[in-house]
């Protein structure tokens, strides 16, 4: 094949030759690609044929000009009908071949298909707009993630203009509220899918964050390498924020912002579910205004609004954080409570809301005074679903109402009843001690090594004018509710002092007395002070006074506790640690305080000799004792085989009812002075 006609084979652009008259005489492929024709065809027809009426004129034109001699070349645009119908937008090249004698020979044609090259100009430009004019923002990165476009979108988003991001990475976009995890996974995507698409936070050029939706691709060149990401982003932050606050006021009560109804219910079944794995308690409280109907008749609806958000805040001011109060509609509100251990909770809680609601509101001049009746239902007792719970917590709302306003009710009849008998026992114990109805009793610790009385435990009893004798087990835990404890401990330890002088002068013998003290004592400011002035008022040496600490409290223990304890056992106070092994000290935190005894707890001196883990936990600690130079005392010994188990693991001195139960102080003189007790066989 000649090298001419291999370009006419292969070009790929149309060329064709034509007669004077516009007949085909030849057409390479791509020409008849272009038109849809075979070739054979096209031999048939003439360029009229292909060319659509209305650029006719334009042919014509130039086919008259070379047959009047006055051209040979031109290049034009106009259009040809494809065989399929549609019309395609051409450049043609077309030069006149002529005889000797100037006569036309044939035409030479040369066409471009436009249509494509239009296309792609179209596309760009196009683009071009869509990357100015988006809403979304846009920024294009090469391969190595350094920025080359950004588009006006993306500055009206982040704040930073074109100029100040080229070149640079994304990142320096990050808010940081993304961890590694994150980031690592979206490359992931990239490099295995090409694409990202999800919720990211970034920061803005002033520092605010905002939530955007960002969609990454790769682009990749002809070989597959990665030559560009693309990141389209827009600002979802309005819209967060929208969805936020519809989905707020779809669970709370627009006018006190409290959870509303279906909130309260969402709530109420989550603490069933955890009270239901842990066997624990769950209050609903029902509350209903006594006097809001006069208050919106009275003052108007605004004020009653007012009047309503104030409750709301007092009510709010009551709770714990894990409490939900909600308004349920009108002037009714509820409360879940769903840790309730005691029935001394609910009733505390209760209490709060009333003196919280006892300090009158101010409404236009004048001060409104509100109150509740409130009913209270308990899970599992009053109902183990949400339904019956609201039924009962209803109906004892409706009871408090019967009895009057301001006040509670129950649904159970006992619960009431226990609720009477709590408060009369809190009014009595208000009292206890100004009635002087408080009495100490002794219980002697006995040294086994000689029998001898070697320290007593004061143990506190009740006498309560109607009940008789109350043992502080029934009345501690109320008091240290009541914030009573301190000035009942405060008067313990002032007796005790006193007791134990007066034993001394009148020599019955010297020895340490232990006073029990609340968790409460030890963490009040003035605890140092108020030991110190025991002290100095009863004029006792401060070895004769021995404090007793729970694990518990000197787990919680500070820095200051720790000084204090070191500062007093430097005056000659003794500590020792109470119910030892109940707790979880550890060697290291025992080494550092400053205890000079260790009192086994009574659980495990209960079932020695014969309960093998008993047996090594009593042993542990009296040999544990015996290497931190500490005293160790057994509680609770009751038996003589328990004595002699304790003997024979060379236990210090012991406590139980074996040798004496506590005793009144007249009682306890008379331990004083008798023969020592048979201890170790
Ligand atoms: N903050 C204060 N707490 C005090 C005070 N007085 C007592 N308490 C605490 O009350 C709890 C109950 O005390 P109580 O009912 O007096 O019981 C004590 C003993 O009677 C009892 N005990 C003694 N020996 C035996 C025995 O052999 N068997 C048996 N079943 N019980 C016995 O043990 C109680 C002493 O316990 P502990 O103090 O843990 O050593 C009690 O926790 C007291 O601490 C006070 O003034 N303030």
């Amino acid at each position: 094949m000649k090298e001419v006609d291999w370009i006419f084979e292969h070009a790929p652009h149309g060329l064709a030759l034509g007669s004077p008259e516009g007949r085909w005489l030849a057409a390479n492929p791509a020409y008849c690609r272009m038109l849809g024709y075979e070739e054979r065809e096209l031999l048939q027809m003439d360029v009229y044929d292909v060319t659509p009426e209305e650029d006719q004129a334009i042919t014509r034109r130039f086919l008259d000009a070379v047959h009047r001699g006055e051209m040979d070349t031109a290049i034009y645009e106009k259009r040809y009908r494809h065989k399929q119908g549609h019309l395609i937008e051409v450049r043609v090249a077309v030069a006149a071949v002529r005889h000797p004698d100037g006569s036309v020979s044939h035409f030479v044609v040369q066409v471009v298909d436009l249509s494509t090259a239009r296309e792609r100009e179209n596309k760009l430009r196009l683009y071009g707009e869509l990357f100015e004019h988006s809403n979304e923002a846009i920024l294009i990165t090469d391969r190595d993630n350094r920025i080359v476009a950004v588009n006006p979108a993306f500055t009206r988003i982040t704040g930073y203009g074109a100029k100040e991001v080229l070149g640079r990475n994304p990142r320096f976009l990050s808010s940081g509220r993304h961890d590694r995890a994150f980031y690592q996974q979206m490359w992931r995507a990239l490099k295995t899918t090409g694409h990202w698409e999800g919720e990211i936070i970034n920061r803005r050029k002033d520092g605010r964050e905002y939530h955007e939706w960002l969609s990454i691709s790769v682009i990749h060149d002809e070989q597959g390498q990665v030559q560009n990401f693309v990141a389209i982003f827009t600002d979802i932050s309005s819209l967060k924020d929208a969805y936020a606050q519809v989905e707020f006021l779809a669970y709370h009560d627009p006018l006190t912002l409290l959870p509303n109804r279906v909130l309260l219910r969402d709530r109420l079944q989550q603490a069933i579910g955890e009270a239901h794995r842990e066997g624990r308690q769950v209050a609903l409280l029902y509350l209903d205004l006594d006097n809001f109907k006069h208050v919106n008749d009275s003052l108007g609806h605004g004020v009653g609004d007012r009047f309503l958000q104030e409750i709301a805040r007092r009510l709010r001011n009551c709770l714990r954080e894990d409490d939900t109060v909600s308004r349920q509609g009108g002037d009714e509100f509820a409360i879940v409570l769903p840790h309730v251990r005691r029935l001394d909770h609910i009733v505390s809680v209760i209490e709060k809301i009333q003196t919280a609601l006892a300090e009158p509101i101010a409404l236009q001049g004048q001060q409104v005074r509100a109150s509740f009746s409130i009913g209270v239902a308990l899970y599992p007792d009053d109902g183990g679903d949400i339904d019956t719970l609201v039924k009962h917590a209803d109906v004892a709302m409706y009871h408090a109402k019967e009895a009057g306003r301001d006040t509670y009710r129950f649904f159970t009849p006992a619960m009431n009843a226990r609720v009477r008998a709590r408060l009369r026992l809190e009014n009595r114990l208000r009292q206890a001690l100004e009635q002087g109805e408080f009495e100490l009793w002794y219980q002697p610790r006995v040294r086994l090594a000689d029998g001898r009385i070697c320290g007593a435990e004061a143990l506190l009893r009740w006498r309560h004018p109607e009940d008789g004798w109350i043992s502080p087990g029934d009345f501690i835990p109320l008091a240290e509710e009541i914030g009573l404890i301190v000035p009942i401990d405060q008067w313990v330890l002032e007796e005790v002092c006193r007791q134990n002088l007066e034993w001394q002068r009148r020599g019955l013998g010297e020895i340490p007395v232990a006073v029990n003290l609340s968790a409460m004592d030890f963490r009040r400011p003035d605890f140092r002070d108020r030991i110190v002035r025991v002290l100095a008022d009863t004029g006792i040496d401060p070895r004769w006074l021995e404090l007793e600490l729970t694990e518990s409290v000197l787990l919680q223990h500070t820095d200051e506790i720790m000084a204090t304890l070191q500062w007093l056992r430097s005056l000659g106070v003794n500590f020792a640690i109470d119910d030892f092994g109940t707790g979880y000290s550890s060697l290291a935190y025992l080494k550092q305080l400053p205890v000079s005894m260790l009192k086994v707890d009574r659980s495990f001196v209960r079932d020695v000799p014969g309960d093998p883990n008993d047996e090594a936990i009593v042993k542990a600690v009296i040999e544990l004792g015996q290497v931190f130079g500490l005293q160790v005392v057994a509680e609770g010994v009751e038996t003589e085989a328990q004595l002699q188990f304790l003997c024979r693991l060379g236990c210090d001195s012991v406590q139980g009812f074996r040798f004496s139960r506590p005793q009144p102080a007249a009682e306890f003189e008379r331990l004083l002075c008798r023969e020592p007790f048979r201890t170790c066989d």
